[in-house]
């Protein structure tokens, strides 16, 4: 019975029973057991389309209708005798695919070795151990620990459970925690109903548990509802263009090739050899290396991250990251150093009170939440005397409700202790301790007394919680919200949590380059004012939760702009700021790590959160920062952007020069009486052409490109590829024409000299594409000039040595050089002229676009843009 799919069916049979079944006790498996379980049941992953072996993904590659076509092409024409360019055609062929698949290969070997370091783990029961392990390892007839924060890891029957209550919306669409029993329920009969079951993907909200998995992976409900639930995250803008670019080049592919097959049907050419031709255009054209260059250019972005002590887990976030130009963070050990302190525990009347300690104390001992530094903090202060006291029950804490409450019993006295928000604490009392034991209403004199008391605690900088209690009847064994009322108020436990030193100096270094930074927390106004002071960060301008509540989406988008605390913040709230700030057309990071923050982190463009994050924050995050500091947030913005820089060069290249050479080839092949170049060396300049480009994904970038967010901007690539392309077949006819009459070229000779002019245009191009500056002043990287320059002597090269006659290539007399090199450096100076007055004149069109959508972009990207003149 192990994994078979109908999981509710787990909630109706007896626990004896299925612990049978999965032939397991509650004292778990052994290791070797488990072992052969994980190769059996496989692992425990909803993604796991089991990996492919290595040679299988190497075929897919060859999948490629092109190559395909190809290579039965130059089959025939084996068959009809020319086995060499075959052979040639197939060795090509094999070289850059390997090429391809090597690099690529590594490059997400890498990103998953990154992503495996901050996978989730559970607290398994192996060998009668408890160790922590990777969820991905668990197997059916594990026992798993659980408590507050954690995931559930797979679905599970409860062994034990403690005030377990699980959130399990994902699943049943409920938003409040449901309590979970350990019991037998014949009759439940679907999520909601089965209490005694725990489901994959819900999560632990407070109290602790044991249970036996009993479904992994695929055979889980979430599972078998995976393809509704987890749809792929919207492409981002990125993709999006990407996307757009192979299109675009497939459009172009398709017209090419039927042009120049339809026109060589015209011209009577033998059809075999003009197929072949047609086709190894088509390949030079597509941008088959760009999958590869965008996997290896962010793998080797990650892993400059990582070493920063960044990890990321989704990919597509680091260009989001580099398109980034807001930053909402929560305050708690991202502005502050979460090393919190209780400083003072008074009473209503501001005396430093003991018995306020020991209310405290006691619902934080009591209290079975995800532990929160303000506990611990309650706890660390000392041991108070308060003995013989038994918990009952309690009302969990939550982030709407923003308290706790735990009934407690001594010696047949029924206390219900609450901590909480201050203002709803007090909201909630009825009465106040004057003395000792001498509860006396509060009349409005008293309660503003109390207020200001708070406020005054807020504007010194302490986080303060109300602490309130009530006796309950001797007969009252389990305690409900609707019992938080009418409470006695005991007075306020006040801490403090220092400020960060180095987070002013990382708001500054954000907004610097462009990314402003909003605080989203759920502590109070005054607190957050005061943290602001200390960091000298101003604050310009406030929103609270309540206000935020009656506000509409209008009137909150209009406000967006100048407001950079939110404050009181609920859950729902946090995520509802967020997804209004991407409706103005922002690409919004979100940095939390508590349950209250998955929201928030899953509707973000970036979601960031820490390795030591509840689980749920870090399982919705697509970046886990090693260390929880703003600093590292920077470095990981500039590496977002060099990743977007350096994709867009690839895409410039392929677009400008090597689509104007195509362009030529397929304009020569209607003019000349024979082909411009055989399909076997239209081939190997492919092939020369893609090594030179291998350099791309490790070049330099330009300081100044990435001072302010990089935006993904197809319409730039478009234009600049209709300017440049034609640029570059200018000197392709040219060199055409002085091939035939100066050189007198024959069909050999031309096919040679046009070989290593095209080349040589195509690769040395980029040093000027690279950059936005004079190519005299920004230095690429070593490798990508070593290759470019190199592939281009070995162009010039081949014609000379044994392999050339193997191509069809003859020895190009020495004043072809001498043409040779006056064309290229003329190409390449006119080419950056028109750079140079391209960029100018698209900088002052962006700046007029932005003008007009009444704000400035970073980088204007056509979607946006619209969006942006929608807002105004
Ligand atoms: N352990 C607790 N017991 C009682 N009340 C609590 C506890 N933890 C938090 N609260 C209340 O809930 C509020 C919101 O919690 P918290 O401040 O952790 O939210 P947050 O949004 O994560 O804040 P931050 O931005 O500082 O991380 C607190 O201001 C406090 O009033
Ligand atoms: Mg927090």
């Amino acid at each position: 019975m192990e994994n078979d799919p109908d999981s509710v069916a787990l909630a109706s049979q007896p626990l004896d029973s299925l612990l049978a079944g999965v032939a397991s006790t509650a004292g778990g498996l052994s290791g070797a057991e488990a072992d052969a379980r994980l190769t059996r049941c496989g692992s425990n992953d909803l993604s796991a389309v089991r990996r492919r072996p290595l040679w299988l993904q190497f075929l897919d590659r060859l999948h490629n209708p092109l190559l395909i076509i190809l290579l039965l092409a130059s089959g025939f024409s084996a068959m009809a005798g020319d086995f060499y360019s075959f052979a040639i055609v197939v060795t090509i062929v094999f070289v850059s695919v390997v090429l391809d698949f090597v690099q690529e290969v590594r490059a997400n070997n890498t990103i998953e070795d990154l992503r495996r370091s901050v996978a989730l783990r559970a607290r398994v029961l192996r060998d009668g151990q408890e160790r922590e392990l990777p969820v991905e390892r668990l197997v059916p007839g594990d026992v798993v620990q659980l408590v507050a924060g954690d995931l559930v890891p797979a679905d599970a029957r409860l062994i034990e459970a403690r005030d377990l209550f699980v959130n399990q919306a994902l699943l049943t669409g409920e938003p409040y925690p449901t309590e979970k029993h350990v019991a037998d329920l014949p009759h439940a009969a679907d999520p909601s109903e089965a209490t005694n079951t725990l489901f994959m993907g819900t999560s632990v909200i407070s109290g602790t548990g044991r249970a036996v998995i009993l479904r992994t992976g695929r055979a889980t409900l979430l599972g078998a509802m995976a393809h509704s639930l987890k749809a792929p995250p919207p492409p981002t803008d990125f993709e999006i263009g990407v996307r757009h670019f192979g299109l675009l080049i497939l459009r172009v592919t398709v017209f090419l090739v039927l042009f120049v097959l339809l026109a060589n049907v015209l011209f009577h050419r033998p059809w075999l050899e003009s197929l072949m031709f047609a086709v190894a255009l088509a390949v030079g054209l597509t941008p088959e290396l760009l999958p590869m260059v965008v996997t290896v250019t962010l793998a080797r972005g990650a892993l400059r991250l990582a070493e920063r002590k960044v990890i990321v887990k989704r990919l597509t976030a680091l260009h989001n990251l580099g398109a980034m130009d807001v930053l909402c963070t929560d305050k708690t050990g991202t502005l502050t150093e979460a090393r919190i302190r209780l400083v003072r525990h008074i009473d209503a009347q501001g005396e430093d009170s003991d018995e306020v300690f020991r209310l405290a104390w006691l619902n934080s001992r009591f209290e079975s939440g995800i532990r929160s530094p303000l506990d611990d903090a309650i706890l660390e202060h000392g041991q108070p005397d308060a003995v013989d006291w038994h918990k009952l029950d309690e009302v969990p804490f939550d982030f709407e409700r923003r308290r706790v409450s735990v009934l407690l019993e001594r010696g047949g006295q029924h206390l219900l202790i609450v901590k909480g928000a201050p203002e709803d604490v007090l909201r909630l009392s009825t009465h106040y301790e004057p003395g000792p034991g001498r509860p006396s209403a509060f009349d409005i004199e008293a309660r503003a007394r109390v207020r200001r008391l708070f406020e005054q605690l807020g504007d010194d900088g302490f986080r303060v919680l109300g602490i309130a209690s009530r006796v309950v009847g001797p007969d009252q064994r389990e305690a409900r919200v609707t019992d938080e009322t009418e409470l006695v108020f005991a007075g306020f436990a006040a801490f403090l949590d220092p400020p960060k030193a180095d987070a002013a100096a990382a708001v500054h270094a954000l907004s610097k380059a462009g990314v402003a930074v909003k605080i989203l927390t759920g502590d109070n106004d005054r607190v957050t004012r005061h943290v602001c002071r200390d960091l000298g960060i101003p604050v310009t301008g406030l929103i609270s939760g309540d206000e935020l509540r009656a506000m509409s989406e209008e009137a909150l988008r209009l406000r967006l702009a100048k407001v950079n605390v939110f404050c009181r913040l609920s859950p729902p709230q946090k995520q509802r700021v967020l997804l209004a700030l991407k409706q103005r057309g922002h690409a919004v990071g979100f940095l939390g790590d508590g349950i209250n923050d998955a929201a928030a982190l899953h509707a973000a463009d970036v979601g960031i959160s820490v390795d030591g994050a509840a689980d749920v924050a870090k399982d919705a995050a697509s970046l886990i920062l090693l260390e929880h500091d703003l600093s590292v947030i920077h470095g990981g913005v500039l590496e977002g952007r060099r990743t977007v820089e350096n994709v867009t060069k690839y895409i410039l290249m392929g677009s400008s020069s090597n689509f104007g050479n195509m362009l030529s080839m397929a304009g020569a092949a209607l003019v000349l009486p024979f082909l411009p170049m055989l399909p076997i060396q239209v081939l190997l300049n492919n092939l020369l052409y893609d090594a030179s480009e291998i350099g791309i994904p490790f070049d330099r970038v330009d300081p100044e490109t990435i001072v302010r967010p990089v935006r993904w901007n197809m319409d730039l690539i478009r234009r600049f590829m209709l300017i440049l392309g034609p640029v570059s077949s200018l000197f392709d006819f040219l060199t055409f024409y002085a091939l035939l009459t100066i050189f007198g070229a024959g069909e050999a000779l031309f096919q040679t000299g046009w070989f290593v002019e095209s080349l040589a245009t195509q690769a040395l191009i980029i040093f000027v594409i690279r950059t936005r500056r004079s190519p005299l002043v920004s230095r690429p990287h070593p490798l990508l000039a070593a290759l470019s320059v190199g592939m281009v002597l070995l162009a010039a090269l081949i014609p000379l040595s044994p392999l050339g006659p193997l191509f069809g290539f003859v020895s190009l007399p020495l004043g072809y050089f001498i043409f040779l090199a006056g064309t290229v450096a003329a190409y390449l100076i006119l080419a950056e002229s028109i750079k140079r007055l391209f960029y100018r004149w698209y900088g002052r069109q962006a700046r007029r676009g932005a003008m007009a959508a009444g704000r400035f972009p970073h980088g204007p990207s056509s979607r946006r843009s619209e969006h942006r003149a929608h807002d105004a």
